[in-house]
């Protein structure tokens, strides 16, 4: 039985043994990012006070208009990770490309690629809504010591050694994996350490949640319209309530506590829905696995999804097994 307020880093150093690549080298990587998501934290905490809400005035490659906390969390998360000499390679949802770390020196031998979304939620920051960061964790493919290639970031979500996010919100968690299930760690701000607080966190298998823009309700595909049609029903447990915060990790987070779908399908608007592959549905989907939920684009596993392109966009549909296998059966059914 994992005891609760254990540290992270307690946490981290008596489950190295669990994880197949018992080099230290992971739980070095996974303190860098504790680290980052504290400094960022300071911040988003601080929002309102300081100069650090609103737009950062450029567009990124999703062509979206940049949040000054954006492009401040993406720096702090690369500088962090870059300081500490611990991966050989980043890309994040803020850069267009992917970024070498030292990876062509021969001495370097870092095997590990980080993927993040450094701010998510970020239409929530000005006004005080929870947002959080997101990551996933890869070994490289090309071999140590060479420069680092697209192809050590384009790998299958099954192929994820580790990922997780950070929820700014009533209090600040940090939950991950490296494959061994779903731990949440709480931060008590008053000493800056992570605690063990969530310790197993398990997606119920069914709930009575559903989450979705349903702003965007006619432009949807048949299966999906048929299904949020199916949670207002008055039938057995329904209807289902609806909650969307419209940060991906805070829906996430509540929807593994209380049992729930998020859902972020394809329209007529958007041809492969919104949320992008490699930063924000392959860690979310490692994480529900993990924590017995259930993540594809309605037709497909997330992570069997073959990455083609570093910011490629998906369908998705993600949460309590039960609800996903309902929804998966409207999307069919309306074929
Ligand atoms: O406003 P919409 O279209 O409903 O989109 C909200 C979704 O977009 C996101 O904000 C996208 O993430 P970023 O903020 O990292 O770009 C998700 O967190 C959220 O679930
Ligand atoms: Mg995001
Ligand atoms: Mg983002």
């Amino acid at each position: 039985m994992l005891r609760k307020n254990k540290t992270l880093g307690e946490f981290i150093i008596e489950n190295q043994t669990s994880f197949k690549y018992t080099s230290g080298e992971l739980s070095r990587l996974i303190n860098s990012i504790r680290l980052a998501a504290k400094v960022v934290n300071h911040e988003v905490n601080k929002a309102g006070l300081v100069d650090i809400i609103g737009a950062a005035g450029d567009t990124n490659i999703q062509g979206e208009d940049q949040q000054k906390l954006d492009v401040y969390a993406n720096e702090k998360f690369i500088q962090t990770l870059k300081n500490r000499n611990i991966v050989c390679g980043i890309a994040s949802e803020e850069e267009d490309s992917f970024i070498s770390i030292n990876s062509q020196d021969k001495n370097n031998q870092n095997k590990y690629v980080v993927l993040i979304d450094p701010l998510d939620g970020s239409s929530n920051i000005d006004v005080n809504v929870s947002v959080g960061s997101i990551f996933s964790i890869y070994r490289r493919v090309s071999p140590v010591g060479t420069p680092v290639t697209l192809e050590d970031f384009l790998q299958k979500g099954n192929q994820q050694v580790a990922a997780g996010y950070i929820v700014y919100g009533t209090s600040t968690m940090l939950v991950y994996t490296t494959g061994d299930g779903v731990n949440g760690f709480t931060l008590n701000p008053a000493i800056g350490t992570f605690y063990l607080s969530h310790p197993n966190m398990e997606f119920p298998q069914d709930g009575h949640i559903y989450s979705v823009n349903e702003g965007n309700y006619i432009h949807f595909p048949k299966g999906i319209k048929d299904y949020i049609k199916y949670c207002q029903m008055e039938e057995e447990d329904r209807p289902y309530t609806s909650r969307y915060i419209g940060s991906l990790v805070s829906d996430f987070h509540r929807n593994m506590i209380k049992g729930g779908i998020y859902l972020y399908p394809k329209s007529s608007k958007t041809s492969d829905g919104k949320l992008r592959l490699l930063y924000e549905c392959n860690p979310m989907a490692f994480l529900a696995e993990q924590a017995k939920g259930k993540a594809s684009d309605g037709f497909t596993r997330i992570m069997d999804i073959e990455p083609t392109e570093l910011h490629q966009r998906v369908p998705f549909i993600c949460g309590s097994k039960n609800m996903v296998e309902k929804a998966e059966e409207f999307m069919r059914n309306a074929q």
